[in-house]
């Protein structure tokens, strides 16, 4: 513990963030679109906590709801073990049994409803998975449907790209496995330096900042991973103000869990409340590149 604590304090690595607060600020506004409140509870600005951070903008009466957002990129998790044969686009569950049965009869290799199939949304992706020439198309690959979500940056529009490239990306060696591992499954996925690195940043966003969305579609847990760039900028804290949970695979809702004073940072938490300090640590240090100071943390009667 003592080594991974000194590791993290000597470098945290972290992709370059061309965005001032003031224009993350704003990509966020456009982002939230209809879902903007006209006078919102919350304004985004600099946190003592850490880089930046969502702020109470008056007064928050505890249960309140802070914000409901839409995610700019999500997919499958794909783990292994999981059910793969849920469509991309609804989650709904394609007629049949076997995967093969699932998969795109136009040999993307992604699993896909006969209702989305015909889609454009489906168009879009369909055509550039099949230039890249899936290699199975007899089972979902969960390498290849992992992918996914992160391969999905590539149809964002300019200012969604600008709000990706504003959110905190930390780095890992790791990190860069997860492009490999799908690249291995097409006979040609991109090489493109700047396509790899596109990709490899997007990776690094998701690591630092997704969510795992969870809801039941068909009598089954559909589980994705999500990026909500306003929601993500919530900093963590081990006794947190706020909670979340999902609507669909796609809405989060953000709510207070106790009165939140005006000025206050917005805080989450990013593990179980219920884990020991050790466990809380651990967790943080290796999945989130920090060691949390919270007043939790450094009091040795509680856990
Ligand atoms: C989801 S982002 C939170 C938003 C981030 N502050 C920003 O400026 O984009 C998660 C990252 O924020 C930082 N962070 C969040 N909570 C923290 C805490 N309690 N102590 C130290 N760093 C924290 C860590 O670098 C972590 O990897």
């Amino acid at each position: 513990m003592a080594q991974m604590e000194q590791q993290l304090e000597q470098h945290v690595p972290q992709m370059a963030i061309s965005a001032s607060t003031q224009e993350l600020a704003a990509l966020i506004d456009a982002h939230l679109g209809a879902l903007r409140s006209p006078s919102p509870a919350w304004r985004v600005g600099d946190s003592p906590i850490s880089g930046r951070g969502v702020f109470a903008a008056r007064n928050i009466e505890k249960g309140e709801e802070l914000f409901r957002e839409h995610t700019l990129l999500v997919g499958p998790t794909a783990h292994r073990g999981r059910n793969l044969r849920t469509c991309i686009h609804c989650y709904h569950q394609p007629p049949g049994e076997s995967e093969e049965s699932a998969l795109c009869s136009a040999g993307c290799g992604l699993p896909v409803c006969p209702d989305c199939a015909p889609s454009e949304r489906h168009a879009v992706e369909c055509q550039l998975f099949r230039k890249w020439q899936p290699k199975h198309l007899s089972i979902i690959e969960p390498r290849a449907l992992r992918i996914l979500s992160v391969v999905r940056c590539f149809f964002l529009s300019e200012p969604q790209r600008q709000l990706l490239y504003a959110m905190q990306a930390n780095t890992d060696r790791y990190y860069m496995r997860e492009v490999q591992r799908a690249a291995e499954c097409f006979e040609h996925f991109p090489r493109d330096p700047d396509m790899l690195e596109y990709f490899y940043r997007t990776v690094c966003a998701f690591n630092t900042n997704a969510f795992e969305s969870r809801c039941h579609i068909d009598g089954q847990e559909v589980v994705t991973r999500a990026l909500f760039p306003l929601a993500g900028l919530l900093n963590h804290q081990c006794t947190p103000n706020a909670a979340h949970h999902f609507e669909d695979g796609e809405t989060i809702v953000v709510t207070a869990t106790e009165r939140i004073p005006a000025g206050a940072e917005i805080t989450m938490s990013y593990t179980k409340l219920l884990w020991s300090t050790l466990a809380r640590k651990i967790f943080l240090g290796m999945t989130k590149h920090f060691m949390c100071q919270c007043p939790r943390c450094q009091d040795p009667t509680v856990s």
